[in-house]
């Protein structure tokens, strides 16, 4: 084994004891979020906005060059008034008129510039988004724990949602600038007008306050509701032909559709959150425009002010106070925070990392050292220590639920030890080069999924046909597949298998491993005629691969070089299986 190199820098977690990748754990769908996923939502959240690159910077100067002419508007309207009023001829109003004429140009134009540079943002950014989440899913495999239409559902309609976080959040903060700058300006026409219009101000806030709170808390729950039909859904559909077959198709909708009115209570809730938010802008409005104008009133008879400044401090009035546009952008700043604490939830589980080394020179030894591995408070394995011999081909045994396929899991990197430690050839596997690792174990499993186009694509994964033959060949696989209208080009939709014909296709797919094979009940579904020839297959590729072989049959365990005994997650016993027959209860395993 060669000097220990720098292990890969795991993504951090809450456990990141040196010697081993952290394992991370993630907010229970459904739970409500405390302040430390509040807080990674938020984080997520601005790293979301900061993806919008160069349309940002574009979105916000169009946004403050129109709120600029928004509010310059009402005080070159007010001085055109004061023209007309003044007699000051038409020239003179006439210029203020084609001054204010270019504002409204300017205005339109900004929020062209605005629509079309958010909507490319926003499409943008839900690519990136969507590519870093489908990417991270299949990284993090069954370690993360999301249900498949949970999944689904975070991919597409949240992640849509939280790439609304950069335009959302530049449109909060563009959005107070007219309230702000109606306060300066209406200051400067008159100190008592921005007070009466500050005091309203105040209410607008504190107003605002409350509906951002209340929407983001029930967006949350609706968006999980979603997400858990979604998941009902998806479970469902993989078992279709068992609900038809049980004819409990009307029990299996009810169950799938089961969470509909909590999502109708939090759809209900965001229309009265809106609604109480619409009701109190509709109010609140209008009473700072009154007061706005009561002030400006006695103002203009005590002839402090002009007509015209007091049209300009009823538009400032009308444009500082209108909570119509920013209920509407912190309704999208909510729904983006939504959909980036559930992308972030996602994100936030680790993904395995890998060191940069080839396993040295060696015969494919795995040796698992003091190996526990855990689910929440349940044991799953408990200290294991075993070493799997080079080149040997060794059965593991035991009861159901003694712990066979975590074992295998775990050989194969599919899971990470909460301690103790896995080596090939005298390496950990967390310090091998993810292509090296994968080129060295394969594994085999009772129900694989192929994935792919052709059936070719599915057991080759890149490789030439002439290597897919080879290994369908081995697996008995060959003469099926042969048999098919269009060989190994045929399109997996479109091939009948058989259970057992599915098994052999995964296990030709393994076949590839270089030091390893691993095969977790991967002929169970075959017949027995098949299952022996497969078998003396892999006895007779003796001292080419290490073959870790979890099975119930004890003929593969009879013709295995040892065999390996679970017992609730333990190694009961190591040896030959005609030594270990004379146990009894070893022979009770296989009844
Ligand atoms: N992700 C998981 N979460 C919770 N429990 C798990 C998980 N994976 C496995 N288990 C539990 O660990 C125990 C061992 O599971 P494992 O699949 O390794 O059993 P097995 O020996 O392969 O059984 P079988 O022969 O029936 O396939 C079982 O009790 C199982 O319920």
């Amino acid at each position: 084994m060669g000097r220990p190199g720098p292990r890969p820098r795991p993504r951090p977690g809450p456990r990141a004891e040196p010697g081993r990748p952290p394992r991370q754990r993630r907010t229970a769908p459904g739970r409500r979020p405390g302040a430390h996923e509040r807080e990674r939502g938020a984080a997520t959240l601005r790293t979301i906005a900061r993806h919008g690159g160069a349309w940002l910077p574009l979105i916000g100067l169009a946004s403050l060059a129109g709120t600029a002419s928004d509010l310059a508007l009402p005080a070159v309207l007010g001085r055109a008034v004061d023209a007309i009023v003044a007699g000051a001829g038409s020239a003179g109003g006439a210029r203020w008129m084609e001054f204010s004429a270019a504002l409204i140009v300017l205005s339109v134009a900004c929020d062209l510039v605005v629509a079309y540079a958010s909507t490319v943002c926003v499409a943008d950014t839900t690519a990136w988004l969507r590519r870093r989440l489908v990417r991270h899913l299949l990284a993090i495999g069954p370690r993360g724990g999301f249900e498949t239409g949970d999944s689904v559902s975070r991919v597409t309609a949240n992640a849509a949602d939280a790439a609304l976080a950069g335009p959302s959040l530049l449109s909060v903060v563009t959005g107070v600038l007219p309230p702000i700058g109606s306060l300066v300006l209406l200051a400067l026409i008159d100190p008592w007008l921005a007070g009466a219009f500050l005091a309203g101000l105040t209410l607008v806030a504190v107003m605002l306050r409350a509906f951002a709170r209340r929407t983001a808390d029930v967006l949350i729950r609706y968006q999980r509701v979603q997400g858990r039909i979604a998941a009902l859904l998806a479970e469902s559909l993989s078992g279709v032909r068992t609900i038809a077959a049980a004819g409990t198709l009307e029990r299996e909708t009810g169950r799938v559709l089961e969470p509909l009115p909590r999502l109708r209570e939090h759809g209900a809730r965001t229309w009265r959150v809106l609604s109480r938010a619409s009701a109190q802008a509709g109010i609140v409005g209008p009473l700072v425009q009154v007061a706005v104008l009561a002030a400006g009133g006695l103002a203009l008879g005590y002839g402090r002010i002009t007509a015209g400044d007091l049209f300009a401090a009823s538009r400032y009035a009308a444009m500082g106070a209108g909570l119509g546009a920013l209920t509407g952008v912190i309704g999208q700043l909510a729904r983006a925070r939504a959909g980036a604490r559930r992308t972030g939830e996602v994100l936030d589980v680790a993904a395995p990392g890998y060191g940069a080394e080839a396993p040295p020179e060696g015969p494919g030894t795995l040796r698992f050292r003091a190996v526990s591995a855990r689910e929440g408070e349940v044991t799953l394995l408990d200290s294991v220590d075993l070493t799997v011999p080079g080149g040997a081909a060794v059965a593991v045994v035991g009861r159901s639920g003694a712990g066979k396929s975590v074992l295998a899991a775990l050989a194969a990197r599919l899971r990470e030890p909460d301690e103790g430690e896995v080596y090939l050839d005298g390496v950990p596997l967390w310090r091998l080069d993810q292509g090296a690792l994968r080129a060295a174990i394969s594994c085999a499993f009772e129900r694989p999924v192929l994935v792919g186009e052709r059936i070719v694509d599915a057991v080759g994964l890149g490789q030439d046909l002439v290597s897919v033959r080879a290994a369908a060949r081995a697996t008995h696989a060959h003469d099926f597949v042969s048999r098919l209208p269009l060989g190994y080009d045929t399109p997996l939709a479109e091939a009948p298998m058989s259970g057992g014909e599915y098994q052999r296709l995964g296990l030709a797919r393994a076949w590839r491993a270089g030091r390893v094979l691993i095969l977790d009940d991967a002929t169970s579904s075959v017949d027995i005629v098949t299952e022996m020839q497969i078998s003396r297959t892999l006895t007779e590729d003796h001292g080419r691969r290490t073959r870790l072989i979890v099975t119930h049959r004890p003929a593969t365990a009879a013709r295995a070089d040892l065999v390996v005994w679970l017992e609730a997650g333990r190694v009961r016993a190591v040896g030959r299986h005609e030594v270990l027959w004379d146990d009894a209860r070893y022979r009770a395993v296989f009844q």
